[in-house]
C-alpha cells in the first residue's frame, strides 16, 4: 500500500504532460491575439464574457451573445470577407487548357456517392439556382418593396420607411421563433447556440432558459418556427426583427396588434404579395444585370451536358413570363424586345409554375403553355387539346408530339413548356423509370432536395453560395483550427489530472510527507487549466466571428454541425457553391461518397481512410 502510495505521489508531482508545448502555444496564441487582424477588439470583449462557461461549445455561443448584447441594428458591423460574385474565370473541363481541378470555393462535395453515368435526365431549378440574385440589390429591393406594402396595404406607420437594411445580417439556416420575436441558431441536437430578440442577444441564461432548459424540448418546426431556409427569406426575417424592435418600444404603433406572431403573419402575407403581384419581378426583369449575377460558365455547363447525351429539364416554381425574362439574360444577356425563344434548345422539357414540394408528392393538372403570349392550354395526359369551336391550336403548342412518352421535342428542337403537373408526368416526358436515373439541381434545402430525395428517390445536388466564403475564412483558418483542437484537448488533460489529485486529497491517498508538493502542483494546474480554458474561448469566438459577426459559421454551431448543415448532410447528395461549377467535372465523373466514421474512429485519427 505504501509503495502503490508513493508510485501515486511521484506520478502526481509530475508536471503535467504537455505543460511544456502547451506553454508555448499559450505564448504563440496571446500573440496572435494581440497582433490585430481586424478582430482584436472581439477578443477582448469575449474574454471577460466568456470566462465563467465551463463548455467550449456553449462558451462560444455565450461569448458571442455577451459580446453582441450592446450591439443595435444602428451600428455598422463588420463582416469580413464579402463573397466573391461566382464570375471569377477558372479553365472548365471541355476547354483545351483544362488540366486543373477548380479551387476549393468551386469545388463539389459528395456526401452520398454518385456515378454521373447512371444519370439519364438532369433538372435544373431556376432561382437562386441558375440566376444567382445580387442580394445587395434584389433583397434591398425586397426588403423596401415589402415595407410599402405592409405601409400601404397593411395599414403600417410611414415610419417603417425609415428602416434601413443589412442585408448580411440575416443566414440562411437560421430560425424565426414567432410568438416570441426571436431568430434562433440550432445546433444538430436541436440545441439553441445562439439567440436574438430583434437585435439584442439573449445572454446564455435567458437562452438556455427559454429554449435549452424546458421541461418538453422543442422541434423548431412550423408553425410556430419559420425556416429561414432560402435566400429569398433574409429580407423578411430581417423586416420581422425590425418590428419586433419597433413594438418593443411602442406597441401602440402598430395595427391591432395582439403578439409577434401576428407581425410574423404580416410581414409573410406582404412578402407573397410582392413575390405574386410583380413588385420585385418588373424591376428584375427591366434591368435584370442589376439584380442577376452574371456567370460566364453556366451557358457552356449547360451545353456540356446536353452534349453528353442527358436530357435536361427546368422545374421552376416560377410562371412563364418571369422564367423567359431570366433565362433569356442567362443564356445570352437579352432582355425587353431582344429576348426569344433560343434559350429553350438548352432544354429538353421546362415546366414553369410547378408548386414544388408538392410537385413531388399531389397530383395536379398539367398545362401546355404557349411560348408566344403565356397562354395556358389543358393537356390530356400532356398532349394538347383542341377545345370545340377552334380550328387548331398554336404551332408551339401542336408541334410537341401527342402522348407524353414519346414527346417530340417539337421544331428547332426546343423544350416543350408546361406548367403544373407533377413528378409523374415529368418522369414520362423525360422517360425514366426510376428517380434514381434523375439528378435534381436546387437551392432550396425543404423544396427542392428534401422532399425529391426522400419520395421519389431523385439524386440531388444543393447551391450554396454562402459556401464560397465560408469555405475560405475556413482555409485562411486552418492554424487556428489546429490550435483549437490542441486546446481542447489539452483542457480535457488538464481536467483529468485535476480530478484525479482531487480525488487523491479526498481519498487521503497522499502521504502527509507529499502533501505540499501536490498542493502546489495541484494549484499549478488549476491555473494552466484557467489560462488554457481563457485560451480557447476566445479563440473560439474569434473563429466564429471570422464567419460571421453574429451568426458564425453557416455549417457548424461550436464543435457540432448545424441544423443547416446536418440536412445537407442527410439530404443533398452533391453540394456546391454555384451551379456551374459541374461544368469543372466530366459529365461522366463518379462522385466518390464521403467516409462516414465514428467518434472513435475520430479517436483513432482514422477519419478520412478509404477502405
Ligand atoms: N408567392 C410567393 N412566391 C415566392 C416566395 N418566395 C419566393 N417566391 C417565388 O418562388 C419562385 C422560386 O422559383 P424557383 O425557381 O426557385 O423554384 C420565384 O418566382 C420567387 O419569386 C414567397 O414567399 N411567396
Ligand atoms: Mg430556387
Amino acid at each position: 500500500m505504501r509503495l502503490l502510495q508513493t508510485q501515486l505521489h511521484s506520478r502526481l508531482a509530475r508536471p503535467s504532460v504537455c505543460s511544456q508545448q502547451l506553454r508555448a502555444s499559450l505564448r504563440v496564441c496571446c500573440s496572435v491575439s494581440s497582433s490585430g487582424n481586424g478582430s482584436s477588439s472581439i477578443g477582448s470583449n469575449s474574454s471577460s464574457s466568456s470566462s465563467s462557461s465551463s463548455s467550449s461549445v456553449s462558451t462560444a455561443a455565450t461569448a458571442t451573445a455577451a459580446t453582441t448584447t450592446q450591439r443595435s441594428a444602428k451600428q455598422a458591423i463588420d463582416y469580413g470577407v464579402i463573397p466573391a460574385p461566382p464570375s471569377s474565370r477558372q479553365a472548365i473541363w471541355t476547354e483545351q487548357v483544362w488540366g486543373a481541378s477548380p479551387s476549393l470555393s468551386r469545388q463539389i462535395f459528395c456526401n452520398r456517392s454518385l456515378n454521373m453515368k447512371q444519370i439519364k435526365a438532369i433538372g435544373f431549378d431556376m432561382d437562386y439556382t441558375l440566376a444567382q440574385y445580387k442580394p445587395d440589390t434584389f433583397e434591398l429591393l425586397a426588403h423596401s418593396q415589402t415595407v410599402d406594402k405592409l405601409v400601404t396595404a397593411f395599414g403600417y406607420p410611414p415610419e417603417l420607411y425609415d428602416f434601413k437594411f443589412d442585408w448580411r445580417y440575416m443566414m440562411r439556416g437560421l430560425i424565426i421563433d414567432k410568438t416570441r420575436g426571436n431568430v434562433i441558431k440550432v445546433d444538430r441536437h436541436k440545441y439553441v447556440k445562439v439567440a436574438y430578440h430583434g437585435f439584442r442577444s439573449l445572454s446564455s441564461e435567458e437562452r438556455n432558459a427559454v429554449y435549452n432548459h424546458s421541461a418538453v424540448r422543442d422541434d423548431y418546426e412550423e408553425p410556430a418556427y419559420g425556416m429561414i431556409d432560402t435566400l429569398f427569406s433574409l429580407a423578411e426575417a430581417y423586416l420581422f426583427m425590425q418590428l419586433v424592435e419597433l413594438v418593443d418600444k411602442a406597441p401602440g404603433k402598430l395595427p391591432n396588434f395582439s403578439g409577434y406572431a401576428g407581425v410574423y403573419r404580416d410581414v409573410r402575407a406582404a412578402v407573397d404579395l410582392c413575390h405574386r403581384d410583380g413588385s420585385l419581378k418588373r424591376h428584375v426583369a427591366a434591368n435584370p444585370s442589376k439584380y442577376i449575377h452574371d456567370d460566364p460558365h453556366l451557358v457552356s455547363m449547360l451545353q456540356m451536358y446536353k452534349r453528353s447525351g442527358r436530357q435536361l429539364f427546368l422545374a421552376t416554381n416560377s410562371l412563364w413570363d418571369y422564367t423567359h425574362v431570366v433565362m433569356n439574360y442567362l443564356c445570352g444577356k437579352r432582355v425587353g424586345k431582344a429576348k426569344n425563344d433560343e434559350w429553350l434548345r438548352m432544354f429538353d422539357v421546362v415546366v414553369v409554375g410547378c408548386g414544388k414540394p408538392g410537385f413531388f408528392s399531389e397530383r395536379r393538372p398539367l398545362f401546355a403553355v404557349s411560348t408566344r403570349d403565356g397562354a395556358l392550354h389543358n393537356t390530356d395526359n400532356g398532349a394538347p387539346i383542341i377545345p370545340l369551336g377552334e380550328e387548331d391550336l398554336p404551332d408551339d403548342i401542336l408541334g410537341r408530339g401527342s402522348t407524353m412518352s414519346q414527346l417530340d421535342l417539337g421544331e428547332d428542337d426546343k423544350a416543350a413548356v408546361f406548367q403544373g403537373g407533377n413528378y409523374v408526368d415529368l418522369h414520362q416526358m423525360l422517360g425514366v423509370r426510376a428517380g434514381s436515373e434523375l439528378l435534381y439541381v436546387g437551392d432550396h434545402i425543404y423544396g427542392d432536395i428534401l422532399r425529391s430525395k426522400k419520395s421519389l428517390g431523385w439524386r440531388t445536388m444543393l447551391v450554396v453560395p454562402e459556401l464560397e466564403q465560408e469555405l475560405a475564412v475556413a482555409e485562411a483558418t486552418r492554424t487556428t483550427q489546429f490550435e483549437l483542437k490542441m486546446l481542447r484537448n489539452a483542457r480535457s488533460d488538464l481536467d483529468t489530472q485535476i480530478q484525479r489529485l482531487e480525488w487523491a486529497f479526498k481519498q487521503r491517498e497522499i502521504p502527509p510527507e507529499a502533501l505540499l508538493q501536490n498542493q502546489e502542483q495541484l494549484a499549478l494546474l488549476r491555473a494552466e487549466r484557467e489560462a488554457v480554458k481563457d485560451r480557447h474561448s476566445r479563440l473560439l469566438l474569434e473563429h466564429h466571428q471570422a464567419f460571421h459577426p453574429i451568426w458564425g459559421q453557416l455549417l457548424k454551431t461550436g464543435y457540432q454541425n448545424s441544423r443547416y448543415g446536418h440536412q445537407i448532410d442527410r439530404f443533398a447528395c452533391l453540394y456546391t457553391s454555384h451551379v456551374a461549377n459541374l461544368a469543372f467535372y466530366s459529365p461522366d465523373r463518379a462522385y466518390g461518397g464521403r467516409v462516414d466514421y465514428m467518434a472513435h474512429e475520430d479517436v483513432m485519427g482514422l477519419e478520412g481512410m478509404q477502405n
